[in-house]
């Protein structure tokens, strides 16, 4: 199978940005010889002349090309280019550019009658035209953004096997023991860097969804393209399909993963052992991003791999910095300091031990001692308030079991703690009831209220009811995104609080500086530059995080400083460039058509 080489990626990406001339490109690019692969096309003399002399000679021609997504333009093939590559009769003979495509995509898109149709849509067009789609992405984040991630990305995991139309990403089952690494080798791309993996088990607050979660991979990859500007073909989304334990799945005949209960136990274990090692050999440095794994292995494996390769976890660190820039912000607000905060999370799971451990970390930098930041943070998690008595403690819980007797619900736990700030990480609708949220706005003048369980469907709360029940006093954040509210006179625009804002720049740092480990510090780090990019003028409209259209400064902005640390952690293995804010921006993936003809 034809595979494009490391040398040749970098090549084709500094191409592309015009950092090298096509003859240069050409020349390396000789032994490429895609045309190996695809049919060639009868081409006229003229045609020929002008390819002689064309930038990229090296291209696919004809009916190849139209179906090759990262190098075609559909109708913005101009009359050159269409005679050059084999293209002439092929194609509606009226040339459009990119941005009258971008009009007809986005029409077609509007007229979709529901956000999955638009879901669908908006893949097929990623499966046609890479430039094309994330053009319309980028220029359309806050309209787009619902799409392709939380809370649509949600809906279309649910219809995965209805909807599925051309496979992208690797799956890898049990069968494959023994063989994973030549299923990594079959991708087309030698030049990984950035992998996304998921086993399906907790797949945002949907549960298990097997091997239908891979919309999740497939929607971070595209949003580390979008925010952080990582040249798709430099990433790639994982299922390990390990099985599910979701009855519907496993009766589905429109399932597209194994059906057979889930692996647990030793050859679980293998499996990712063998993964991780198959990553290593194949694609040598790249950052691994464990995504929506379940509560019970994302721990431990976590904490097995951190510090032998580059990984995170994105549920539990990617969260957790998000979160605790969302608390930089909102403290900004109500004037407080971080130390003399009290939180009550409502989940102790991933997402709320993960921002326990960094809040506490950065509490400890404002003086604290452990002992006193850890007595800051407080869970209530499906079996009650955890306190030292509950005999049901394990991991991360025991270091937040505080003294104190058990309480028969959340709303007593905010009446005796009087917490500054609720921060929902549970996967369950609605928990943040009237009563609740009229505690918080009775205990403070400002509470801040994160809803963060994805999709909207789990929200514990939705805007409207923050503001509504707090008199347009909380200070709130939700996973997935919702309308600005009118309240009380005022229109307030609540924030999205996602790891959207983390993951991008936290990837192109690592990658940019060749980062051997990925550090708790970075997410500290990366908290700080997000909270640091909201303008007085965001939190006077109630927003915490920078407003969404912005969010490619913001990834660059995290990027730089992840990557600045990383030298500084004697992390990095890239010779550092002189000015790493410029270097990094040069890195970034622009989509915009090339001319293919000179
Ligand atoms: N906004 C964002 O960027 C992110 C949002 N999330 C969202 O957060 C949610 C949780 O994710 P994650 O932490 O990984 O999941 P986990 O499964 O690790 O944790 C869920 C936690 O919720 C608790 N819980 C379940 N039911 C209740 C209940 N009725 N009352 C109180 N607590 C309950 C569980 O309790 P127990 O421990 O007893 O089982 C557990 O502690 C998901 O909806 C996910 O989409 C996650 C990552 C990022
Ligand atoms: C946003 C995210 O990572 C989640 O909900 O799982
Ligand atoms: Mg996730």
């Amino acid at each position: 199978m034809y595979k494009i080489t490391h040398e040749q990626n970098e090549l084709i990406i500094r191409f592309e940005k015009e950092l090298v001339d096509g003859e240069t490109l050409s020349r390396f690019l000789n032994h490429i010889n895609l045309q190996s692969m695809l049919k060639k096309t009868a081409r006229s003399d003229a045609g020929d002349r002008l390819r002689a002399s064309s930038r990229l000679a090296a291209l696919p021609t004809g009916i190849s090309l139209l179906r090759e997504p990262t190098l075609n333009k559909g109708s913005a093939f101009t009359l050159e280019e269409r005679e050059a590559l084999g293209l002439s009769g092929l194609l509606p003979p009226r040339v459009h550019t990119l941005d009258e495509q971008v009009q007809r995509i986005l029409k077609n898109l509007r007229t979709q009658s529901t956000d999955i149709e638009r879901y669908v849509y908006l893949i097929a067009l990623q499966d046609r035209n890479k430039t094309l789609f994330y053009r319309v992405l980028l220029d359309n984040i806050e309209e787009l953004m619902p799409i392709v991630y939380t809370p649509t990305v949600g809906q279309a995991c649910l219809q995965f096997g209805q909807i599925f139309r051309r496979p992208r990403g690797i799956y890898i089952t049990a069968r494959d023991k023994g063989r994973v690494a030549e299923l990594l080798g079959n991708w087309p791309y030698n030049d990984i860097r950035i992998i996304v993996v998921t086993d399906g088990e907790r797949i945002l607050g949907l549960g298990d969804l097997g091997a239908d979660g891979m919309g999740i991979p497939v929607g971070k990859l595209a949003l580390y393209s979008v925010c952080a500007g990582i040249h798709p073909s430099l990433s790639l989304p994982v299922t390990l399909d390990m099985g599910t334990d979701n009855a519907r799945l496993l009766n589905d005949p429109l399932y597209t993963g194994l059906q057979h209960p889930r692996i647990r136990g030793e050859l679980y274990d293998e499996m990712i052992e063998e993964f991780i090692l198959a990553v290593q050999q194949v694609y040598p440095g790249a950052l691994i991003q464990f995504e929506d794994f379940a509560n019970r292995n994302a721990f431990r494996l976590l904490k097995q791999y951190r510090d032998q390769v580059c990984c995170f976890n994105d549920d539990i660190q990617g969260t957790a910095s998000v979160t605790v820039a969302g608390v930089f912000s909102a403290l900004r607000i109500t004037g407080g300091t971080l130390k003399n905060q009290r939180f009550l999370f409502l989940g102790a799971g991933e997402a709320g031990l993960g921002t326990g451990e960094l809040l506490v970390s950065a509490m400890i930098g404002e003086g604290l001692s452990l002992e006193e930041a850890r007595q800051r943070c407080w869970y209530f998690d499906s079996k009650g308030l955890i306190v030292k008595d509950r005999t049901d403690l394990s991991g991360h819980k025991l270091h937040y079991a505080h003294d104190h007797p058990q309480v028969a619900g959340f709303l007593e736990a905010i009446e005796l703690l009087k917490p500054q700030a609720i921060i929902g990480v549970s996967g369950q609708p609605k928990r943040f009831t009237p009563e609740i949220l009229e505690a918080m706005a009775r205990i403070n003048e400002r509470p801040i209220v994160f809803s963060l369980s994805n999709p909207t469907s789990k929200s514990e709360c939705t805007a409207e009811e923050a503001y509504t029940w707090t008199d347009g006093r909380a200070i709130f954040a939700s996973g997935s995104p919702f309308d600005p509210v009118v309240t009380h006179g005022r229109k307030l625009y609540p924030s999205q609080g996602n790891n959207v804002y983390i993951f991008p720049g936290v990837g192109m740092g690592v990658m940019a500086s060749g980062a051997v480990r990925v550090t708790d510090e970075m997410f500290l780090t990366a908290a700080r530059i997000v909270a640091g990019e909201v303008a007085e003028n965001d939190l006077h409209y109630g927003r915490i995080f920078p407003p969404l259209p912005r969010i490619r400064e913001v990834s660059q902005a995290v990027a730089t400083a992840v990557a600045e640390l990383a030298y500084k952690q004697g992390l990095a293995t890239r010779p550092r460039p002189d000015d790493l804010q410029a270097y990094i921006q040069s890195l970034m993936f622009e989509p915009l058509y090339q001319d293919y003809i000179e």
